[in-house]
């Protein structure tokens, strides 16, 4: 995990918006491989694409091939209401910027059928070829996107119920208060953001502070949401100084200097390998040769062999070494027997060697056992209770 931190919101989105631009510019996209962004709403992006558009408008960045996927969007609000994240991400970012239409993708939460509407955001996605940057903000609760404390960290894009505290959080943006804020929302899950190539949060305000906290020093817990970005390969979060307040003094200084080292060494803004940002390389499954040892198929990773039910089916007669009956003394591997001061023992776990070798020049073989160990060892080869049962023939 990255910790940026700046010394006041203009300056953390700053930076966070120079990434951004680094990032699509670096990509080079494409109409047939565009870049594809995830995008959020509330008050912390804002000034993130405030400069986002100034840098489109002089000319430092196009969104011509960037497709881009809100997170998340209220339920039964009206589009064009002043609130909805239609209206926000048009007034903010998308009226401002070259980015064609069929690019956007919000959420619709006035849709007949909402789950259907999830299902098909997700496939969307894929469609898209998966989520190359998701730029995030935090609910003072932790949550991201509206994934709300107890949210499943695998939840995918559904249906999501508003905690008090978010809805007491957003009533700032309505003006007739708490009642007037939509109580569900449509929202990408948390697996949905885990599954970007890459995720940037940013984080702004001292009420930010307690849920950058339970993120950066403690551990994964479905109650702070944004905590499961330390599940992430590449994760950064970009916040001020107020949001580190809930910090202990070491972490802040911790994260500060690797970004002054890293500086230093010249790979502060390190531009990732094609293999981070580019196109997914070509993964070649290489198939386990199937090897067929007598009669007996073993598994591949293509065609797993249900070995766990293929035991269990099993009678231990033929499966297992019979570890019930004990070996005969005479498969002792050494004189252990000697130690044992009991001269009964003694007697039973090593035999006189010269009493062994008596028996072995009278016993004789029973015929054809020899041959019958060999056909029963062809169906299941156990090389312990083999090699067993043949020296139990000499004894
Ligand atoms: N669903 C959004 C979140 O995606 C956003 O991160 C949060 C923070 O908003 P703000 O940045 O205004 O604090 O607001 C809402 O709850």
């Amino acid at each position: 995990m990255r910790l940026i931190i700046r010394d006041d919101p203009s300056s953390a989105s700053s930076y966070v918006a120079n990434y951004i631009v680094q990032r699509i510019n670096h990509f080079a996209p494409s109409p047939t491989r565009p870049f594809v962004l995830g995008l959020p709403t509330g008050s912390s992006p804002v000034g993130v694409y405030r400069i986002l558009v100034e840098k489109y408008k002089a000319g430092e960045v196009s969104f011509e091939n960037v497709v881009t996927f809100n997170m998340d969007e209220y339920i039964s609000l009206p589009r064009d209401h002043p609130q909805s994240y239609h209206t926000f991400m048009y007034t903010h970012l998308f009226s401002h910027i070259d980015i064609p239409p069929q690019n956007v993708h919000l959420l619709d939460g006035n849709a007949p059928n909402l789950e259907a509407e999830c299902l098909a955001y997700e496939a969307k996605i894929q469609a898209a070829g998966g989520i190359d940057l998701f730029l995030a903000g935090i609910g003072e609760d932790g949550h991201i996107a509206f994934n709300e404390p107890g949210s499943s960290l695998a939840s995918r894009t559904r249906v999501k119920t508003l905690t008090y505290d978010t809805i007491l959080a957003n009533s700032r943006f309505f003006e007739g208060g708490l009642d007037q804020v939509p109580k569900m929302a449509l929202t990408v899950g948390v697996q949905t953001v885990l599954d970007a190539s890459e995720v940037v949060v940013i984080v702004l305000g001292a009420r930010k502070a307690l849920a950058l906290q339970k993120c950066i020093e403690q551990g994964v817990n479905h109650m702070w949401t944004l905590s499961a970005l330390q599940l992430h390969p590449h994760p950064m979060i970009v916040c001020d100084e107020d949001a580190t307040l809930e910090l202990q003094v070491k972490t802040v200084k911790y994260f500060k200097s690797i970004e002054q080292i890293a500086r230093a060494e010249g790979f502060e803004q390190i531009l990732p390998t094609k293999i981070r940002t580019g196109p997914a390389p070509e993964v070649r499954v290489q198939r386990a040769a199937t090897v067929v040892v007598d009669g007996f198929q073993s598994p591949t990773i293509a065609s797993p062999q249900p070995t766990t039910s293929h035991l269990l089916r099993a009678s231990p007669e033929t499966e297992y070494p019979v570890r019930s009956r004990s070996p005969s003394p005479d498969f002792t591997p050494d004189r252990m027997g000697s130690r044992i001061g009991d001269p009964e023992h003694t007697r039973r776990l090593t035999p006189d060697p010269d009493q062994q070798q008596q028996k072995k020049q009278f016993a004789q073989p029973e015929p054809g056992l020899l041959q019958r160990h060999a056909r029963s060892r062809s169906k299941t080869p156990r090389p312990v209770v083999v090699t067993t049962r043949i020296n139990a023939v000499g004894a």
